[in-house]
């Protein structure tokens, strides 16, 4: 396994991960656990700071919430100077409550609902990034009853398709999302936009997908979205002032995966942008991306207990581990892969190629297909790297599993934010209607 962030074996042979002992983290706060690097996430955060914003003081990175969000993480990330990206009235409450600036929150979505508008127009949002017309009249209603004029961005579907898995792909013609330039909608949405009166049109939005380690998607995505500004100049008058261009820089998984650097994606950016808009005499408009998994990605990981380990001769060799599916959805989706490490025995040769196999009741519960591991035994710790991106926010509570506890460490300090479910959480919901409160003998018929 490729060491991320502050990773380190110590001298018992044990991983440590921001000065703590993983065996340590498993005997305090038990398996699976989501372990959060802080100094590499502040690392990744402020990446993203230097390249954009300290380079040109106007532009912005807004931290992508989909991808890890709990009110420390919004903390860490506006300690770090980076907006928010909020998806649903419950990222946006989140936010609220970690006392996040809202005027640097971007508030996307696809169908938000009346409540979640009135939430976010209520608390100030910066930008709503709007992606459809029922939302821009009705945004435009809601502003118009709070008396208040809200800065928007239109999402636009420039028709790119990125390289990448088919589900997380965003950018092509054929998607849920925005407003295709192709069709004339783009265009027909500016000139709506510019006739509202509770609606102050910013610029545009696009995202084209995950995961992309080719710096030419996002160049090709500049050209694109710079020709419909133009073409948007020439009809209406309107200068672009802001760019949105959404996030999707890859990162590390597996061997192979080559993600660029973050200032090489900004110097693309600014080149590309700057060359099209001198081209087509435009002003160029503050730029603003919005990094989720190149930030939480690398800075996370999950730790398990190894449980029954099952040998088919001549087949396969599964290893259980204590989670799977329930916290790390991935595999199942997207056929993700991942690297992993005993984690109390972190110098020893990997010997053993086995598979690592999560505990739902699903044949397709498989975490990792195929990798080395050194000697193991029922009770050794598993460590699954590069877990900080669309695990924890994507987890779920199938066959009734409780999510794991999330830690945040460093300096040899390990401070729980999110603290474990229990059995009692599970049932929090649940009711019993009258005529089934008093047990009954059942009938046999
Ligand atoms: C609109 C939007 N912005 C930002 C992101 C974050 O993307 P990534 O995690 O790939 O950086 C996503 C997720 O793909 C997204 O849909
Ligand atoms: N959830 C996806 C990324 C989708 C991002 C949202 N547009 C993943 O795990 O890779």
């Amino acid at each position: 396994m490729r060491f991320t962030g502050t990773m380190k074996v110590n001298e018992k042979g044990h991983l440590e991960i921001g000065g703590v002992d993983t065996v340590d983290l498993a005997r305090e706060f038990g398996t699976p656990l989501y372990i959060l690097d802080e100094a590499e996430f502040r690392k990744n955060c402020r990446e993203y700071y230097h390249s954009f914003t300290e380079k040109r003081p106007d532009s912005l990175a807004i931290y992508a919430g989909k991808t890890l969000l709990t009110t420390a993480i919004c903390r860490l990330v506006d300690e770090e100077g980076l907006g928010l990206d909020v998806v649903s009235g419950g990222e946006l409450y989140t936010a609220l409550k970690a006392n996040f600036p809202m005027h640097k929150v971007f508030f996307h979505g696809n169908n938000k609902s009346p409540e979640e508008i009135k939430l976010g127009v209520e608390a100030g949002v910066g930008r709503f990034v709007v992606d459809n017309l029922y939302e821009l009249y009705l945004l435009n209603d809601i502003a118009h009853a709070q008396k208040t004029r809200q800065a928007i961005l239109l999402r636009i579907s420039p028709g790119i398709e990125a390289h990448t898995h088919e589900y997380i792909k965003t950018g092509q013609i054929d998607s849920k999302f925005g407003f295709p330039i192709e069709t004339g909608q783009a265009i027909d949405a500016v000139i709506r936009a510019l006739e509202l009166e509770n609606i102050e049109l910013k610029g545009f939005h696009c995202h084209i997908g995950s995961q992309i380690f080719e710096l030419d998607s996002f160049a090709h995505t500049v050209e694109v979205m710079t020709e419909f500004m133009a073409e948007v100049y020439k009809n209406t008058g309107f200068m672009t002032q802001e760019l949105d261009l959404g996030g999707g820089l890859g990162i590390y998984y597996t061997a192979g995966d080559n993600p660029p650097a973050v200032d090489a994606l900004a110097e693309v950016i600014f080149n590309t942008l700057e060359n099209q808009c001198q081209k087509l005499g435009l002003k160029v408009p503050r730029v603003v991306v919005e990094p989720g998994r190149s930030i939480a990605g690398p800075a996370g990981s999950t730790l398990y207990t190894i449980g029954a380990i099952k040998d088919i001769p001549g087949i396969r060799t599964y290893v259980a581990v204590d989670g799977g599916m329930g916290d790390n959805p991935r595999p199942a989706l997207y056929q993700a892969k991942y690297e992993a490490i005993v984690a109390n025995k972190a110098n020893a040769k990997p010997v053993k190629l086995v598979s690592i196999a999560g505990k739902c009741c699903e044949s397709g519960d498989m975490l990792i297909w195929d990798i080395e591991l050194a000697e193991i035994k029922p009770g050794d710790l598993l460590l699954i790297s590069n877990t900080g991106a669309y695990n924890y926010t994507m987890s779920m509570n199938y066959n009734r599993l409780p999510r794991p506890a999330m830690v945040l460490v460093g300096g040899g300090r390990a401070e729980l934010i999110v603290r474990r479910e229990t059995y009692d959480d599970l049932l929090r919901h649940d009711l019993i209607p009258v005529h089934l409160k008093n047990r009954k003998v059942a009938q046999i018929y």
